[in-house]
């Protein structure tokens, strides 16, 4: 996974909304405890910031295109500079850092969960269903969980609390499913309310356009039918190298802050994540992309066997907020996810439009050049009207393609009991619930300008230490 912390400013937001103990000075030991740089030796000597005595190895890609490079090059013609953007500044262009190893991937289970399988107070269920949070409606007070598994129904007690990790979806709809949630809202859906907290509200997520897509003369992008070659295969088999070692094409990034360009140390509210590649360069990203097939074949399917690159560039700060409601009280329906990706009044749109305009510059670059890159410009056929290239044109193709980055968060929001849009406190605890806390995406209360993984990996950590201290367990550091 793309390994990004965000910005200190993200931390001491969160603090400064009423969260003592989230500041970013309070929160860098936590993602410093887990990580293992070694292996990017270069980082590994900044010690204010990195650490090698981790669980979590990063790596850089074993294997990339050159056009990484150009893309790198491209940011300094135009005025950027090269960082370690979890370093003391974000701004700037960057190979992207991993969670790997090896060339495999570093998943949470592996770094975490592996080297302490046999500890005899560590249990875990596979392949089970928890249906419910019990809580007694007299003392408010979680007291179990109620789960399903190979069909049958279990219910396991918590001596001292429970701790809902299910991420920023599903802990909102376990949490609205047991009785925790927003009264109106549970009782249409005919669930007692125990407590009526804001739950589901607030959320958040990066987006992007896709498909903004360059095309060159060269040989040098990422192709599936290159990539899955016999002498690859048996390259990555035997050494973990190669192509197939390259974690999903997505090569370098960078950080901008379209407020303030020329500040070195900005608050990024845009990201520039680049690909070696592009949706026409393996037969599936159609799929993954959810492309529409007559967009895929007028606007794809003319360059389906040419070489070329793409850039997503992706909102880091959305002023857009969405929703996570049930769509009834069976735990077995999928909730309602509601992004609202347009509700801000053109806020989030405009960033990104700054962010095609600076893609574009980089491609007429003398580092993009060397390849013959050129903006792919046939245009989406419902867009069309527009004129290409003009920002009305991007606006539409921003709500033709629009993907999401996966980093949804913000629908337990952490925040002090005055605070109305508060559903946990600044010890995760939900507000009017006892014994039960919430350790996830969901209680960050505003979206880091950071991929959402390694600040996840950072509440958990830090989670960790709040639990100990409040049964009275000395915390080591
Ligand atoms: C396709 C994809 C790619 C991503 N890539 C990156 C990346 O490269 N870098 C990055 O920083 N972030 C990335 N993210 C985001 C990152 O994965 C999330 O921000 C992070 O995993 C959030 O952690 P979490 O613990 O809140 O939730 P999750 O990781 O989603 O964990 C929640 C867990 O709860 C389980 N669960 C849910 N409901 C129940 C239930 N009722 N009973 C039992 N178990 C349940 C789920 O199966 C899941 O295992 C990506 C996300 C996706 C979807």
């Amino acid at each position: 996974m793309m390994h990004t912390r965000g910005n200190r400013r993200d931390y001491d937001r969160w603090a400064a909304a009423g969260n003592p103990g989230w500041d970013y000075a309070s929160i860098l030991p936590y993602f410093k405890k887990w990580e293992n740089i070694d292996q990017i030796p270069e980082l590994a000597n900044d010690t204010v910031y990195h650490s090698t005595a981790g669980e979590l190895t990063l790596q850089y890609p074993n294997w990339r295109t050159p056009l990484s490079d150009a893309f790198l090059q491209a940011g300094v013609e135009t005025g950027g500079r090269l960082v370690d953007y979890n370093g003391e500044k974000q701004i700037g262009y960057s190979i992207v850092q991993f969670t790997m190893q090896n060339g495999t991937r570093m998943s949470s289970s592996r770094a975490f969960l592996h080297p302490i399988r046999t500890r005899k107070n560590f249990d875990i269920a596979k392949n089970a269903v928890v249906t419910k949070i019990l809580i007694d409606p007299e003392t408010s007070k979680a007291y179990g969980v109620e789960f399903v598994k190979d069909g049958k129904k279990f219910v396991v007690k918590a001596r001292k609390e429970v701790i809902l990790s299910a991420g920023a979806i599903n802990s909102p709809q376990l949490l609205m499913l047991s009785g925790v949630g927003p009264k109106d809202h549970l009782t249409e859906n005919n669930i007692t309310t125990i407590a009526d907290l804001p739950v589901g509200y607030n959320l958040q997520d990066h987006w992007a356009l896709g498909g903004l897509t360059f095309l060159i003369n060269t040989t040098n992008s990422i192709r599936s039918e290159r990539v899955a070659s016999i002498d690859n295969i048996i390259e990555y088999y035997t050494q973990r190298t190669g192509p197939l070692g390259a974690p999903s094409g997505t090569e370098a990034l960078a950080f901008i802050d379209t407020k303030d360009p020329t500040n070195e140390d900005g608050y990024p509210d845009l990201e520039l994540l680049f690909v070696g590649g592009s949706i026409v360069s393996q037969p599936f990203y159609k799929t993954a992309f959810s492309i529409d097939d007559r967009i895929y074949k007028k606007v794809y399917q003319p360059i389906e066997t040419r070489d070329t690159w793409m850039v997503f560039p992706m909102i880091l700060l959305p002023e857009s907020r969405g929703r996570i409601m049930l769509r009834d009280n069976s735990p077995w329906s999928k909730p309602l996810i509601y992004a609202n990706y347009f509700s801000d009044n053109g806020h989030d749109q405009k960033v990104i439009l700054h962010g095609i305009r600076k893609v574009i510059e980089l491609s007429k670059t003398k580092a993009f050049q060397r390849f013959g890159s050129k903006l792919h410009d046939i245009p989406l056929p419902n867009c069309a009207h527009h004129g290409f290239n003009t920002d009305n044109y991007w606006f539409c193709a921003m709500k033709t393609i629009t993907n999401t980055i996966y980093h949804h968060c913000g629908t337990n929001k952490m925040g002090p009991s005055s605070d109305p849009s508060a559903v946990v406190d600044p010890r995760l605890r939900v507000h009017g619930v006892g014994a039960l806390r919430v350790v996830d995406a969901s209680v960050m209360p505003h979206v880091p300008a950071a991929h959402t993984n390694a600040p996840t990996l950072m509440i958990a950590e830090k989670a960790a230490d709040m639990i100990k201290e409040d049964w009275g367990i000395s915390v080591g550091k």
